[in-house]
């Protein structure tokens, strides 16, 4: 659907060009829930303004179903960006119309006939489970509601894709779960694309199907979400995924185990073991001090799944002569389970 290439934007700074977005190849594909995660000032919200051309990129290419945008005229732009609905963190909905009004903005704009705009706007109102509020104002209604007329507004025109800019970073933990399974049951049931920039990992995980990591720019990691929870690649992945799946030692933990380790002398290892799929139901260490003479000592672990995916890790001392820890190592490997060594 969109396809990003070679996409760079630099803004004039104070102390010269900053670079927002540098090199990004990205392909969005029709229907996913497609997310980008990373810490502020990477680059997201401007990536997502390219997407409809808010932001015109410095440099490379944005197509949507195979047309550059960048190449169009104005009429033409404006027809592509009625098709893409946006929404916000922080609503912006007009204090003055009532939430019926605000549904119907788009819809008079694009001069939809009266009686259409409103069946058009009681069946948005049903979709996004307001229709007992349609006649207050912005002011008389919670967060969560003020961000389900938002998406009520943004999909009015039906959109073929809906950009969500941190759309639940204003909410508390209850009220994002909720706006996150509208936004989840939109996408299965209009088969909508949605692309939402984040920087919470558990957005990520609760509705998108694929993500892209950016940092300074530039898209560190990208993949199907389980791949990547499962098996992250880069540093600042891990980070963020600390931020979920808690897999933090706790420090007193840590240190009497690392102690014992540390008495083992070369007889003894930290490892972190990464696990998913069957691997996560396999009495994996009770086998191997069976197949190997290695006694392990678990300290830490937590399984959780995403997308269906069961993963987890395990932390554990292991004791064991080299040569025995490296053969439990090797047949680990075969069983899918990435192993980490952590400092004793
Ligand atoms: N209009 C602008 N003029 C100058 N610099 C800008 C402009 N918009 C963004 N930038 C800079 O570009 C970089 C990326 O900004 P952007 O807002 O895209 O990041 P972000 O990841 O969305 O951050 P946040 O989560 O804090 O909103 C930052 O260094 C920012 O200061």
């Amino acid at each position: 659907m969109f396809r990003l290439q070679g996409v760079g934007k630099t803004f004039p700074g104070k102390h010269g060009t900053v670079t927002a977005l540098d090199g990004i190849d990205l392909d969005i594909r029709e229907g996913e829930v497609f997310g980008v995660i990373g810490r502020s000032g990477a680059g997201k919200s401007t990536l997502l303004r390219v997407l409809n051309l808010l932001e015109r990129p410095s440099a490379g290419s944005v197509l949507l179903d195979g047309e550059e945008l960048t190449a169009l005229p104005a009429p033409a732009l404006r027809a592509v960006r009625r098709r893409i609905g946006m929404i916000f963190q922080h609503f912006n909905l007009l204090a003055s119309r009532t939430v019926a009004d605000n549904i119907a903005l788009p819809l008079e704009l694009a001069g939809v006939p009266r009686a259409r705009v409103s069946a058009r706007v009681d069946e948005l109102l049903e979709l996004v489970g307001l229709t007992a509020q349609r006649d207050r104002y912005p002011a008389q209604i919670s967060g969560g509601q003020k961000q389900r007329v938002g998406i009520a507004r943004a999909l009015a025109n039906e959109p073929r894709v809906l950009l969500c800019d941190e759309a639940t970073s204003a909410l508390d933990p209850e009220t994002t779960q909720s706006i996150l399974e509208l936004l989840a049951d939109i996408n299965r049931r209009l088969n909508l694309t949605i692309v939402l920039i984040t920087h919470q990992m558990q957005v990520i995980k609760a509705v998108a199907h694929r993500v892209a990591v950016l940092e300074d720019g530039r898209i560190v990691e990208a993949g199907d979400v389980a791949d990547v929870f499962t098996a992250p690649r880069e540093t600042l992945t891990r980070t963020l995924l600390r931020e979920v799946i808690g897999d933090d030692i706790p420090p007193g933990v840590h240190e009497r185990v690392a102690a014992l380790a540390r008495g083992w002398g070369s007889r003894g290892a930290l490892w972190r073991l990464s696990l998913r799929g069957e691997a996560v139901d396999a009495p994996l260490l009770a086998e191997l001090s069976s197949l190997f003479s290695v006694r392990a000592h678990l300290l830490h672990g937590y399984i959780d799944e995403v997308r269906g995916v069961p993963f987890g890790s395990l932390v554990a001392a292991l004791h064991g002569s080299e040569a025995d820890l490296a053969d439990a190592a090797a047949w680990l490997t075969t069983r899918g389970v990435r192993i980490e060594e952590i400092a004793a």
